[in-house]
């Protein structure tokens, strides 16, 4: 049964209820504000936590949905940061919230609920987070929890198990959920968005962190292993086959320079390869070890130890160059700083061996910035100050005959997308390819966060925006028509938090970029990170 008002149907309180005490005085104090000298932060739902645990209900449409658009679109992000009387402060560390939106033939469904992990539940239970997140590191308050505390992080039970950055969906229909701890793969049942438990890996490869974008498609699932311990600090490149959960280690990358890797929330693939970022933005074992966040939070900037992009073969796991055995690189690259990669290829000679490996990014101008700019205090504050860090589409270009250096360039004017730029997608057809299109966040300037969405086009070198005042809006993410040829014709969605604290689904033309339907939550949603797509089986 589908409402036509906007009256939500609520199901499952019983739940909700429980766990309402949980949204503390201090998030809902902020979200009553409103008109605080902030802009109109306040009232965002963007970075309020989530108003109940759980809720399930039918939307209203405005506009028309395409009768094609039939399947669910699953997305994840940290929907809760306040716990008791205690606040997190930065955007990355709240508890995860799923939310699935189902389309069929012109309808929405909608729900959300929170993952319960370990931490989630550990934190309900004492009402204060009792793990260690990407910013949140609870104070040793003696010499004894000073000890516990470091015997904790060798054997990983302090360290969070929070799966807030993306939900994916095995080639054998498992979804799971996960962050950059190994131990936050955390398997969640599509029809009740309820957690199953931990995806438990059969296999002896270990690692306690994992890039927070792994590449998955119907037949296999990688991702990089940072690994800090000296005095080999490296990647491992990881492969599990669709079916099994059993990580196989393709390849190896040293860290060339600096005492530990870069960080790897995500990393590009071509065809061929796999591309390991190494950058200046590096994980601080000093801060780890001291359980005491750098100003840099668990990284820290270290320009001097260099820049690196290794380029590894799917096959074979080479990395290093051999000029009549595998075209593989590891170049020094110029500084940057990138939290996610759109897409990688091969520039193809005519005998259709790679001559140099294309990888485009959201770069930040080598400033790690950006970091700091997500913390909520600042999220929250000074909406009409310009203070988004710039950053544009950085093109590497990664020669294959085994010269030393690549390039960095702007692929295209940065004024287009208002100079700040991240939370990308592509058409997932095209991933490891040639590509034209690639679908971001801008900046309408001034702004203190990205509200707009953007189409890029690589070819011509114009973009096609798309804005609302005051609002924040989430990673465009792009479903294919079926059977569509042609690499835009489909659809944008992103999740829109509006100023006055309401919240919808936007759907627009990935063509022309011209809205075609919104879809009404019965109230706005906090800012979420990554989702997936997931067709109806026929
Ligand atoms: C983008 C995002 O949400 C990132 C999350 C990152 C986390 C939870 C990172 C955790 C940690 C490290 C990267 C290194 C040391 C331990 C720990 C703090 C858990
Ligand atoms: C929100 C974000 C990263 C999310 C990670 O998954 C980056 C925003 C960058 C702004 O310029
Ligand atoms: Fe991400």
């Amino acid at each position: 049964m589908f409402l036509s008002s906007t009256q939500p149907r609520q199901t499952n309180l019983s739940s909700a209820t429980a766990h309402d005490p949980v949204r503390s005085v201090k998030a809902t104090a902020l979200a009553e504000m409103g008109t605080s000298g902030d802009g109109g932060a306040a009232k965002l739902s963007a970075w309020t936590s989530i108003r109940q645990e759980r809720w399930e209900g039918d939307l209203a449409v405005q506009g028309h949905l395409p009768h094609w658009l039939n399947g669910t679109y699953l997305w994840n992000g940290p929907g809760l940061w306040d716990v008791g009387d205690h606040a997190f402060d930065h955007l990355f560390d709240g508890y995860a919230t799923l939310v699935r939106v189902s389309f069929r033939r012109g309808r929405a469904i909608d729900a959300h609920r929170q993952i319960e992990s370990d931490a989630y539940r550990a934190a309900m239970a004492h009402g204060r987070p009792l793990h260690r997140g990407f910013a949140h590191c609870p104070k040793p308050v003696n010499l004894i929890d000073r000890v516990r505390n470091i015997i904790g992080l060798i054997s990983g039970a302090v360290i969070t198990d929070n799966p807030n950055i993306m939900v994916t969906q095995l080639g054998d229909g498992r979804v799971v959920c996960l962050s950059e701890t190994t131990k936050s793969t955390i398997l969640v049942d599509l029809d009740t968005l309820g957690t199953m438990g931990k995806f438990r890996y059969t296999d002896k490869v270990g690692g306690m962190l994992q890039s927070g974008h792994p590449i998955v498609n119907e037949s296999e699932f990688l991702t990089l292993l940072p690994d800090l311990v000296w005095p080999r600090p490296d990647y491992l490149v990881v492969r599990m086959e669709a079916g099994s959960s059993e990580r196989k280690v393709i390849g190896r990358v040293d860290c060339r320079g600096g005492p530990t890797p870069g960080w790897v929330h995500s990393f590009a693939v071509t065809k061929k390869y796999v591309v390991v970022p190494e950058m200046p933005l590096r994980y601080s074992a000093c801060s780890v070890i001291k359980s005491q966040p750098a100003p840099l939070y668990t990284f820290e900037w270290l320009p001097a130890s260099g820049s690196y992009m290794h380029v590894m073969c799917r096959s074979t796991g080479k990395t290093v160059w051999r000029q009549h055995f595998c075209h593989v690189a590891s170049v020094e690259v110029p500084p940057f700083m990138a939290i996610h990669f759109i897409n990688a290829y091969e520039d193809t000679r005519e005998d259709e061996k790679a001559a140099a490996i294309i990888v485009d990014c959201c770069e930040h101008y080598s400033s790690p910035v950006v970091t700091e700019a997500l913390a909520l205090h600042k999220l929250r504050s000074f909406r009409d100050a310009d203070v988004l860090p710039d950053a544009r589409v950085g093109r590497f270009k990664i020669p294959m005959d085994g010269s030393p250096f690549g390039e960095l360039n702007t692929a295209f004017d940065p004024e287009e997308h208002g100079r700040g730029m991240d939370m990308c997608s592509i058409n997932p057809a095209y991933l490891g390819k040639k590509y034209r299109y690639a679908y971001a966040c801008g900046a309408r300037r001034p702004c203190n966060f990205l509200d707009m969405i953007t189409k890029i086009d690589l070819e011509e070198k114009t973009a096609k925006n798309w804005h609302e005042d005051g609002a924040v809006l989430s990673e465009p993410f792009f479903v294919a028509k079926p059977g569509a040829t042609d690499e835009d014709n489909g659809v944008v969605i992103s999740i829109v938090s509006t100023i006055n604290g309401d919240g919808y689904v936007l759907v627009l033309d990935a063509r022309t970029f011209e809205e075609i339907a919104r879809v009404r939550f019965p109230y706005g949603l906090p800012y979420g990170f990554h989702g997936c797509w997931i067709p109806y089986k026929i």
